[in-house]
């Protein structure tokens, strides 16, 4: 028995666990990341010519696996001009420590603060029933709906927040996306969702972020201009009328996460403890 368990765990068969361990890991942030995302157009496409490429050797085709051999070989360089941005900002990610155990704690204090700017910009518009839209990115790369906003690149503050949906200012129609803690655009547009499920009094506000919520696994806070009421959507759940002690347990729990709990999603067990398994899903 014992000769067994030696055998098999010498290094090579922990190697090689370790090593399925990580490609998959990576693989999938990979999908996660490109969620929703054009790279997943682009996916299909990587997908429909390695079938061709196959089917051409297989059926010895020279012309169309010599084709297919070019397009794979330039195709390498091609993604990394048209994927220039999104690898950046994924090397900066990495190098700021969100992959890196060790240095998680300092990105804690990033995303408490900027809970702590979140809360300031919400009960300064709430008071005063300023309309707002703002939606977190989270795993789930929003790079298409980024593309339809206004460009800021700003660090967040309340400030920054209520002042770009001041009404009657250019940028305050549409969406603010957050991505990596600070401000990336302003006035974005979001998927509207078609839900029969959304209340009737809620207007296109209300159905963009459940909309975004349907796509992606964004968190998008809403404020009301009618009532100054506070709704929050994530996973295809919409929160309506949340009290400053809710919705900052919520962002709380959401997007600082503890260490332990970070894979899971924390809005989906506060709602249940919340409201009980029949609660509202859209
Ligand atoms: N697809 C969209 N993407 C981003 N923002 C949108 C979208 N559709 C509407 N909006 C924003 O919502 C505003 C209109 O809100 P509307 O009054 O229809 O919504 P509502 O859900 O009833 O919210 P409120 O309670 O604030 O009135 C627009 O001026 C615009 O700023």
């Amino acid at each position: 028995m014992q000769s067994i368990l030696t055998h098999l765990l010498t290094w090579s068969t922990v190697a090689n666990a370790i090593d399925i361990v990580v490609v998959w890991y990576a693989l999938y942030r990979l999908i996660m990341l490109i969620r929703g995302t054009k790279a997943v157009q682009l996916l299909k496409g990587v997908f429909v010519i390695a079938i061709i490429k196959i089917v051409s050797w297989y059926l010895q085709l020279k012309t169309v696996g010599y084709i297919t051999d070019m397009i794979i070989t330039w195709s390498v360089p091609a993604l990394v001009i048209i994927f220039q941005p999104e690898i950046r900002r994924g090397l900066e990610h990495l190098g700021r420590g969100s992959v890196l155990p060790w240095t998680k704690s300092n990105q804690h204090v990033e995303e408490q603060r900027m809970v702590a700017q979140l809360d300031k910009a919400i009960q300064y518009m709430s008071k005063r029933r300023i309309g707002a839209l703002i939606t977190i990115q989270q795993n789930t790369g929003l790079e298409d709906y980024i593309e339809t906003g206004i460009p800021i690149d700003a660090d967040i503050s309340g400030e920054l927040l209520i002042n770009i949906f001041i009404p009657n200012t250019p940028l305050h129609d549409g969406a603010v996306i957050i991505r990596d803690n600070r401000v990336a655009v302003a006035a974005a547009y979001l998927p509207l969702s078609e839900s029969n499920a959304i209340p009737k009094e809620l207007g296109t506000r209300h159905r963009a972020a459940v909309g975004i919520s349907e796509v992606t696994d964004a968190l998008t806070i809403v404020i009301s201009e009618e009532t100054g009421g506070v709704t929050v959507t994530n996973n295809n759940h919409l929160i309506r009328d949340l009290t400053r002690e809710d919705y900052m347990k919520l962002l709380t729990a959401q997007l600082v996460p503890a260490d332990e709990e970070a894979e899971q999603s924390p809005i989906v067990a506060w709602f249940t403890s919340k409201f009980g398994k029949g609660g509202t899903k859209r």
